[in-house]
């Protein structure tokens, strides 16, 4: 099992390329089931993720190239594919889910394991399938399967209004997609403003989808009879970029980040700068500066437009060694401070009480073996081993190639002492 090593006390300087972000070419990927004509997404970044999103259309028949040195696929899915979603695939990436939609929508109906939950939390789908059922889908949960299809006589989903209990980031894109080839209106009420939703819904227009709203929290879909092939390029990563300006603002240096987009970072902006890192942006890059301890900062994880929940764990990695304490308050998953407990064997100075974690921030951590347990803790473990004192083996970083392209390489190009090891 791969794992990092890193040896801490390395200012960063110069300059990374940001990613096409996970989040949203893994819906992306899921569109190209809406039509039979060829569908080309660039900027698709190398990860784990898509090559498991891209076996599961495999698996369904859908043909796929990689093409060019930027991120090139191409895909092609047949009316003829099998609308399945194996359990072996979906336990593995719980975005598995956004097939749902497409399936039915194009082929009146799918059989698509359950994702069951993850280190971060239950995360049910119960809103997805509500949704699908308001649009006319009959839907029976059995042998760990959603088995979802269209009454007798029905060839095609119908508008519907979808008002979800809470916000859901991958329920509105599921439903989007739904609609865009239901038959008649569809109003989506509570929707998630992230801008994966509104990459997706851009690029479900390029397609022939009728959408208006989209970025807000009212989205109309207007359902047409077909949909066609289109090019798209993933929108930038605003948590890969978000990583980074964490990683410079605890080490401290000078690094600009190219295809950035600062617009969708807002609120973590904001507290970077508050913080005391100084941050310039244009259309397309961040600079970040920083030298010395920034001051923590206390946040809350909110839903789009507020603070991220997946750069929870590593803004609190610059909490640590920051100046001062802060309240770091989680409210989008239940379980979301697994990577607290390895911080602390970094030296950190942190206590939970349910979605309330208090950090004391302290002037050196120290490097040691720690285990990353999800995707954003073990990014929070890589930020905190740059600044410690030594050597952090940090293990298990099959979590972290689930989401960032090529994390060691581009933090090693701006000056980071970091390898991967057996
Ligand atoms: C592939 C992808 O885009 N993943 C992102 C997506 O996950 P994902 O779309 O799975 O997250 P949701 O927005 O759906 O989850 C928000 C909350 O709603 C709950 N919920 C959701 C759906 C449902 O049917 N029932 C239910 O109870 C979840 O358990 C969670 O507590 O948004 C999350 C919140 O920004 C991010 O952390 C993930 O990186
Ligand atoms: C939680 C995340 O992803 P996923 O929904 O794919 O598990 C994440 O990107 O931080």
């Amino acid at each position: 099992m791969d794992k990092l090593r890193i040896t801490g006390g390395r200012p960063l300087n110069g300059e990374v390329t940001i990613s096409g972000a996970k989040n949203a070419a893994l819906p992306e990927l899921c569109a190209t089931l809406l039509t039979a004509e060829p569908v080309t997404l660039t900027n698709v970044p190398r990860l784990r993720d898509v090559a498991t999103m891209r076996l599961l259309l495999d698996n369904m028949g859908v043909q796929s190239e990689t093409h060019g040195e930027r991120g090139g696929m191409s895909f092609q899915a047949p009316d003829s594919l099998k609308p399945e979603a194996p359990y072996e695939l979906v336990k593995t990436m719980r975005a598995s889910v956004l097939v749902l939609g497409p399936l039915l929508a194009r082929f009146g109906r799918a059989r698509v394991s359950l994702p069951g939950g993850c280190a971060i939390g239950s995360r049910p789908v119960d809103q997805h399938i509500k949704g699908m059922q308001a649009m006319g889908a009959e839907i029976l949960v059995e042998h760990g399967y959603m088995v979802a299809q269209l009454p007798a006589g029905k060839t095609r989903l119908h508008g519907a209004r979808i008002a979800t209990d809470m916000i859901t980031v991958t329920g509105t894109e599921n439903f989007l997609m739904a609609a865009a080839l239901a038959e008649g209106e569809t109003l989506l009420e509570n929707a998630a403003q992230e801008p994966e939703i509104t990459d997706l819904a851009e690029m479900l227009i390029a397609m022939g989808a009728k959408i208006e709203g989209h970025g807000t929290s009212r989205i109309h879909i207007q359902g047409v009879d077909c949909l066609r092939g289109c090019t798209h390029q993933v929108v930038a990563d605003r948590i890969e970029a978000g990583t980074f300006l964490c990683a410079v603002a605890a080490t401290g240096g000078d690094v600009i980040l190219r295809h950035a987009r600062a617009e969708h970072l807002d609120a973590v902006i904001d507290k970077l700068h508050d913080a005391g890192a100084e941050i310039e942006a244009g259309d397309d890059f961040i600079r970040v500066r920083a030298s010395g301890r920034l001051k923590a900062q206390s946040f809350r994880t909110t839903e789009y437009p507020g603070f991220p929940t997946d750069m929870q764990a590593q803004f609190m990695a610059l909490n640590c060694i920051a100046t001062g304490s802060s309240k770091v308050t989680e409210t989008i998953f239940e379980n979301r401070f697994m990577h607290v407990n390895e911080l602390v064997r970094l030296g950190a100075k942190i206590q939970t009480d349910g979605k309330v974690a208090v950090v004391e921030g302290t002037d050196k951590l120290s490097g040691a073996i720690v285990m990353a347990t999800d995707l954003r803790a073990s990014a929070s473990l890589v930020i905190a081993g740059l600044v410690a004192e030594g050597e952090t083996i940090v293990d298990r970083i099959y979590h972290l190639d689930r989401g960032y392209d090529q994390m060691e390489a581009k933090l090693r190009g701006i000056g980071a002492d970091i390898e991967r090891i057996k």
